[in-house]
């Protein structure tokens, strides 16, 4: 089987890294680890969430590889569980045991596996990480007691899962848009990323902020990231302000929206993504806006 062309395995997978690492590096983003530290995280870090990214490297590849070519079927899905819950495995061996990227790897997995089964544009991947997402998988677990399972069934809230399988909403219709909105204005590239980070905090309902500070932390995690953007976003001198007032606070109630740090790092990722009938960007997905490569050469790929 082939993966459309300038993509292969290893320029998806790497293209995954380089969204998780610039995620991570995005600066100051409230709550979430960045260069300053750890944000509301004690047991987390840059060079650990570095570190993770590159641990999931071979998982992305191998979901690629799996999906290249491939019918979204339950053997296909449940093979994706498979290789997810072994990437989550190495995540925790590179990280002791700390939780860096799991619904991270969740969300760009799907959409890894989107791409290299033929998706041609950022809104098919979405819909073929939710035809994916909403398959079952018979090997799963069939409770895991995680913070998202909880909130789930406290709060009611929908978490990674309903994300995936309404086709990644907060980032099809709020994180891209804003990404685009905030660059066409002629802000810088990190502002134009803080406000699409900031606006997808402002609607998503996030389970880590959920568990952390229930009901109250959701709304002051939304409230806070709606007025960055009302007083003219990260690249204002207002907005920058508003956002160091909100970093703060989120720092000193523990609250960390790692979903909304998840959903950045998928649109970055879909935004860096060498589609077949786009510019030739393959190779640029570290620093996907300064510089332009030519197409690689078609790769073959066997499942
Ligand atoms: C679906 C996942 C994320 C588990 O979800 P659950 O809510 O039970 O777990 P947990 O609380 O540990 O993690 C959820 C994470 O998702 C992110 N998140 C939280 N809220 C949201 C939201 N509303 N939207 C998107 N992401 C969110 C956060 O980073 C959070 O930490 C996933 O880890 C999983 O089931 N993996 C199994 C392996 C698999 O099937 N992989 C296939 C593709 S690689
Ligand atoms: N820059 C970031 N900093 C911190 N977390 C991030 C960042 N980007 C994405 N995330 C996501 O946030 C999640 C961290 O989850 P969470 O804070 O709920 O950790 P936990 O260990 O499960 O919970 P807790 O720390 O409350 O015990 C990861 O799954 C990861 O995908």
């Amino acid at each position: 089987m082939t993966i459309t062309p300038p993509t292969t395995p290893a320029v998806l997978a790497g293209t995954a890294v380089g969204a998780l690492a610039e995620e991570a590096l995005l600066s100051p983003k409230p709550g979430l680890v960045d260069r300053r530290g750890g944000g509301a995280h004690d047991d987390m870090d840059l060079p650990l969430l570095l570190a993770s990214a590159e641990a999931l490297r071979p998982a992305f590849e191998r979901i690629a590889y799996v999906s290249a070519g491939a019918t979204t079927d339950v053997g296909l899905r449940e093979e994706l569980g498979r290789v997810g819950r072994e990437g989550e495995r190495a995540m925790t061996r590179a990280t002791g045991g700390v939780n860096t990227h799991r619904g991270a790897l969740w969300a760009l997995g799907l959409l890894v596996a989107a791409v290299a089964g033929g998706a041609g544009d950022e809104r098919a991947a979405a819909r073929g990480a939710a035809g994916l997402a909403a398959l079952p998988d018979r090997r799963a677990p069939e409770e895991t007691r995680s913070h998202g399972e909880r909130a789930m069934s406290r709060y009611g809230s929908p978490g990674a899962r309903g994300e995936a399988t309404a086709a990644f909403p907060h980032v099809i219709e709020v994180a891209l848009p804003r990404l685009r909105h905030s660059r066409a204005a002629g802000f810088a590239e990190e502002a134009a990323r803080l406000d699409a980070l900031l606006a997808v905090m402002s609607l998503l309902d996030d389970t880590c902020v959920l568990h952390r500070g229930g009901l109250d932390g959701l709304r002051a995690v939304q409230a806070g990231a709606a007025l960055v953007l009302a007083e003219g976003g990260a690249g204002s001198a207002r907005g920058r302000e508003a956002l160091m007032a909100l970093d703060g606070l989120l720092r000193e109630r523990r609250l960390s929206p790692g979903g909304s740090g998840d959903l950045l790092a998928a649109a970055l990722f879909l935004d860096m993504v060498p589609w077949p009938g786009g510019p030739a960007r393959a190779g640029q997905e570290v620093r996907p806006r300064r510089s332009a490569r030519p197409a690689q050469e078609v790769l073959s790929c066997r499942r």
